[in-house]
């Protein structure tokens, strides 16, 4: 059984809100699931009902076959957005506290190395950075020694290459085969550490697949960049290509740069500053839904 985690049609209504509705999808052992999608689309409110922390209104949430129970609390690691963690006390009390809670744990000097905190066990949880914070969260919903571990928007605020640590630390979480379940904003993160992604939008996937798969399937152009000013507004270009212009570029979506460069040449446009990206994860949410992830 390949499956771990299996949700059908969940729902769930705040009231007159409808946070999710209706989300249906497996996750397979030692996979990176990732759920993306802007502020408000479900992604929390689906995690937090997978954890156990909410009731569905409706629907069936099923953990190595079985509806999730006593099995998967002891199973199950959580690294919250906001753990309140005791304030007045260390790191390293933090971790043993944390540790008591359950029957079966992992080696706390271990998950110490494994998260990198030696340097910062004597330190007070208040005096943390951001990303010493991150890992002390995530070492917490390690304690337990999980095989599936929710990461609700783990790098949140923190700057990038307190980012890219952290997803090294993620990825050699992944290379012990555990499960993961994360939610983020960012597309990067997504591609970076995902092996399935559902793009969430107003409570509904509305898009599913392996990173590379989804932009293969949506995708088989790439993107040419010029400054706005060096592309005059009158250029005349093949009517199929998509033309749009913002902060100060002009993006041409094409699916034969050989033929909109012979175009751009014939106009005279000067291609010293052009440049040319392959769509990323960001361009299929604009083209699902019309907006920005982040607006
Ligand atoms: N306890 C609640 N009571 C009422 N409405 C809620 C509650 N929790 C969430 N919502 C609403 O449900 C919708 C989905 O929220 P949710 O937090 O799941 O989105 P999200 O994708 O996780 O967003 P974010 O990225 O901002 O965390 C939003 O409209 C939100 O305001």
């Amino acid at each position: 059984m390949n499956k771990l985690l299996e949700v059908d049609n969940l729902v769930k209504h705040f009231h007159q809100v409808q946070a999710v509705n209706g989300v249906s999808f497996a996750i397979q052992r030692g996979s990176c699931f990732g759920l993306l999608g802007p502020n408000g689309a479900g992604k929390t409110t689906t995690v937090e009902m997978l954890e156990g922390i909410i009731q569905p209104t409706s629907g069936s949430i099923r953990y190595k076959g079985e509806p999730t129970g006593a099995t998967f609390r002891q199973e199950a690691g959580i690294m919250f957005q906001e753990t309140s963690l005791q304030e007045f006390i260390r790191v390293g009390e933090t971790l043993e506290l944390f540790s008591r809670l359950y029957t079966h744990t992992r080696p706390l000097d271990e998950l110490i190395e494994r998260c990198a905190l030696a340097e910062f066990l004597d330190r007070d949880v208040r005096r943390l950075s951001g990303g010493q914070r991150q890992r002390l969260l995530l070492a917490i919903a390690l304690v337990n020694d999980p095989q599936i571990v929710f990461l609700d928007e783990p790098t949140t605020g923190l700057d990038p290459q307190a980012r890219r640590n952290f997803w090294q630390l993620v990825n050699d979480i992944k290379q012990e085969q555990k499960t993961l379940v994360l939610t983020t904003h960012y597309m990067e993160e997504a591609y970076e550490l995902c092996d399935e992604i559902a793009i969430m939008d107003h409570g509904r996937i509305i898009a599913q697949g392996s990173p590379r798969a989804l932009l293969k399937k949506h995708f088989d152009h790439s993107v040419i960049c010029l400054p706005a000013q060096d592309v005059p507004a009158s250029l005349d270009l093949d009517p199929q290509l998509n033309l749009r212009r913002a902060n100060g570029q002009v993006e041409i979506l094409s699916d034969d740069i050989n033929l909109t460069i012979r175009q751009l040449m014939a106009q005279q446009v000067p291609l010293t500053h052009l440049q040319i990206r392959s769509r990323t994860l960001e361009d299929l949410f604009l083209e699902l839904t019309g907006r920005a992830l982040r607006s």
